[in-house]
């Protein structure tokens, strides 16, 4: 037999049936729903008078539009509140599980599914958000979909798409202390640009990724999106097979108890599992290397997410650009960002800093922050006006409460809050004023992004708490 990637056995997998122009019919496995992107899809389904075709491959939850402060008193803003309340009518409705507001398993609909193991390798998985690149670290086939696609999977359980070309993007060797998965994608989409994986799916191997947490490997593929490939992968190993053990939706979990029963179900999903890696010698269409022990800690200095340094450069400089279109890019962004050219980046200084995001929300990302802040010790520098932290996921929260990282966070000074997108796209009341700068965990640093006028920094966890203690970035590596 040929050799495949692990994207050509995940599609090989999932094919129900191919056209004579290769659009093929993709069996969905998983089918992830939020509010945002829902709504038109169930009207549609009504109006059309069709049943959700498999009810227990679907699970919602409202994300973008839930408050981060005072949830038992509901939702003030109209525009959200009939979001959220349109998700629970349509779920009750049609019998989708969702885990509503003030459920402790609400959260941030990429942290949620790999929490519950409602993402488990070898799947499709899909939701109506780019983001959902996030669940390929399982090695699950896993991308966004548009709204009239949420519709189409709803209705069939498949969805109609064409194949995407094979990248690997290999990085090997170990990162130094304080750089981390975030820094590893950020210096990616800084080499390759956000439109380097534009018609492929991205495997991202080599030993760095490989040494990753699931937590890491989740912020790495959450970003394959900026890099422009719909879908990012990590292969299944020992790592990822831990990781799902004993979650709620895993098979071989007791649905009585809880915990993890193992058993015939368990012991066969685990054997497939371990197939799903790259054949030795398949075929990737573009490959691309990265020295891990190269990476610094990453600080997006402009309005893309390819427009990033490290923290011990400076600003860009329009003047040496020769590409005019270049330049004008560079002279654009620093423009929005009120940047002076040649400024170093560690002498940028910031008004508010978030921590949250389905990029660095999980309870390892709570941990790195809460280390930064215990290491510095005292409270965020006075230049910082807020200094947001929200979990991912009520559970993400929950834990972190049980290791005390919510009263280290509490008494340097930051707010501890409810789990949601939050800051990273103020679609709630968090956001920033015109003017303001931010140190953000999130991924992406649009014009706007975080609220009009807004300016977003992109940086890991640790940088970001740096910041916040500092009033300005500093490089983590420092701090040890
Ligand atoms: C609202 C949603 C459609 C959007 C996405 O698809 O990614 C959002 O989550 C984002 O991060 O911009
Ligand atoms: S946290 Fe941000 S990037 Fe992730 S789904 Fe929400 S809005 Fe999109």
């Amino acid at each position: 037999m040929t050799a495949r990637t692990l994207y050509d056995k995940l599609w090989d997998e999932h094919v129900v049936h191919t056209e004579d122009d290769g659009t093929v019919t993709l069996y969905i496995d998983r089918h992830l729903v939020h509010e945002v992107t829902s709504p038109q899809a169930f009207e549609g389904l009504e109006l059309a008078g069709r049943k959700v075709w498999r009810l227990s491959a679907n699970l919602a939850v409202s994300d973008h539009n839930v408050p981060t402060t005072d949830r038992s008193q509901g939702i003030a803003d109209p525009v959200s509140k009939l979001q959220v309340d349109t998700l629970d009518k349509n779920c009750d409705r049609v019998g989708i599980t969702q885990f509503k507001m003030n459920d402790k398993r609400q959260g941030i609909v990429h942290v949620i599914g790999p929490e519950q193991g409602a993402t488990l390798p070898g799947m499709t998985v899909v939701c109506g958000d780019s983001h959902t690149s996030t669940h390929g670290a399982f090695g699950a086939l896993a991308h966004g979909i548009g709204t009239s696609e949420v519709e189409h999977v709803l209705a069939t359980q498949t969805l109609l798409a064409k194949k995407a070309k094979n990248m690997l993007i290999k990085v090997e060797g170990q990162v130094m202390s304080g750089v981390g998965a975030k820094d590893i994608v950020l210096a990616i989409i800084g080499k390759i640009g956000t439109a380097g994986g534009t018609g492929y799916t991205i495997e991202f191997g080599g030993s760095a990724i490989r040494a990753l947490s699931m937590e890491g490997r989740m912020t790495v593929c959450n970003m394959a999106i900026e890099a422009g490939a719909r879908a990012g992968l990590v292969a299944v190993d020992e790592t990822t097979i831990n990781y799902v053990k004993g979650r709620p939706f895993t098979p071989g979990t007791d649905p009585q108890t809880g915990q993890f029963a193992g058993g015939v179900e368990w012991e066969q999903a685990v054997a497939y599992w371990r197939t799903l890696h790259s054949d030795p010698g398949a075929h990737f269409d573009a490959v691309v290397e990265l020295d891990a022990s190269q990476i610094k800690p990453q600080v997006t200095w402009g309005t893309s997410p390819e427009m990033v340094l490290s923290i011990e450069d400076r600003v860009p400089d329009p003047d040496k650009e020769k590409d005019a279109v270049k330049r004008g890019a560079i002279e654009r962004a620093l423009q929005y960002m009120a940047l002076e050219p040649n400024k170093a980046l560690a002498d940028i200084r910031i008004d508010k800093v978030f921590i949250g995001s389905c990029t660095n929300s999980r309870i390892e990302d709570m941990r790195e922050a809460a280390a930064v802040v215990k290491r510095l010790g005292g409270r965020i520098a006075s230049n910082v006006k807020l200094a947001l932290v929200v979990p991912g996921s009520g559970l993400v929260k929950e834990q972190a409460e049980r290791e005390g990282l919510d009263q280290v966070f509490k008494a340097a000074g930051f707010e501890w809050r409810e789990p949601g997108c939050s800051m990273c796209l103020a679609m709630n009341a968090d956001r920033l004023e015109p003017g303001e700068r931010c140190a953000s965990t999130s991924n992406r640093n649009f014009e706007g992004r975080q609220g009009a006028g807004g300016r977003t920094h992109l940086v890991s966890p640790a940088m970001a708490a740096a910041a916040a203690m500092q009033g300005h970035f500093v490089d983590v590596r420092r701090i040890a």
